[in-house]
């Protein structure tokens, strides 16, 4: 989605939970000065005309394992799940607040890891981007910079949906998403909430 029409949504996102989008445009400008170079045409290479399952961490995840094919794309904590069962992601999205030296070992193994900068994961940012040994893509919620895009989309896992559309996917599946999950806190619920109203932008219905 192009950022002008995506503008919109965004500025309801902020008003709805209530964050600041000057945080979200700093953040954004720190992650590409921590960026020495875009890997964008990777994941463009990977997407592009192919199917792709999109894994959230819903606990559904490891009954949906079977299911999984094509492209795998994996939200934050997700990734954990999936190389326990020997999967190893080609890409993960994340805002980091999950992340683990396992998500460095992927990164060295090839999966491309696609850092997420917002305005209450600067720290996380600075301690983990310059740690990553493999290929990086950077992605905003606010304005697009050199290096740090904007496909549209919030959580992690609505973030990869967007992105495989974005970048061409011929077909987009879902996996391990439970986006009814009342097993979550009052902040994550209405995170899930956005989910649901966003991949409907891009007619998934999850
Ligand atoms: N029931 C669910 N619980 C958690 N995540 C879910 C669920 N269903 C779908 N997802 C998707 O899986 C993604 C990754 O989940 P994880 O638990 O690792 O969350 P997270 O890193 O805290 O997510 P975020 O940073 O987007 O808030 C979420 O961003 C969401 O899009
Ligand atoms: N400012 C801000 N932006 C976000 C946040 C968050 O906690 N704060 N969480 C996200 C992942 O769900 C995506 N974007
Ligand atoms: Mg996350």
């Amino acid at each position: 989605m192009q950022y002008a029409e995506w503008e919109p949504h965004y500025r309801e996102i902020l008003e709805y939970f209530g964050f600041d989008r000057a945080g979200d445009e700093e953040a954004a400008r720190i992650l590409a000065s921590l960026l020495d170079c875009d890997n964008l045409i990777s994941l463009v290479t990977i997407a592009d005309g192919n199917e792709v399952t999109v894994c959230g961490n819903a606990p559904c995840l490891k009954k949906d394992l079977d299911a999984i094919h094509g492209v795998v794309f994996a939200a934050d904590a997700a990734a954990e799940v999936l190389d326990d069962a020997g999967i190893l992601p080609d890409a993960v999205f994340t805002d980091l607040d999950g992340a683990t030296d396992r998500l460095i070992e992927m990164n060295r193994q090839g999966t491309i890891v696609v850092v997420h900068a917002h305005g209450d994961n600067i720290p996380l940012l600075k301690h983990w981007v310059p740690r990553f040994p493999g290929r990086i893509v950077g992605t905003t919620q606010a304005a697009p910079l050199p290096h740090v895009h904007n496909f549209g989309g919030f959580t992690d896992g609505d973030r990869a949906a967007f992105a495989a559309h974005e970048l061409g996917a011929a077909r987009i599946t879902l996996a391990g998403f439970d986006l009814d999950d009342k097993d979550v806190d009052p902040l994550k619920r209405g995170k899930l909430f956005w989910a649901r109203k966003l991949l409907a932008l891009i007619g998934i219905t999850a």
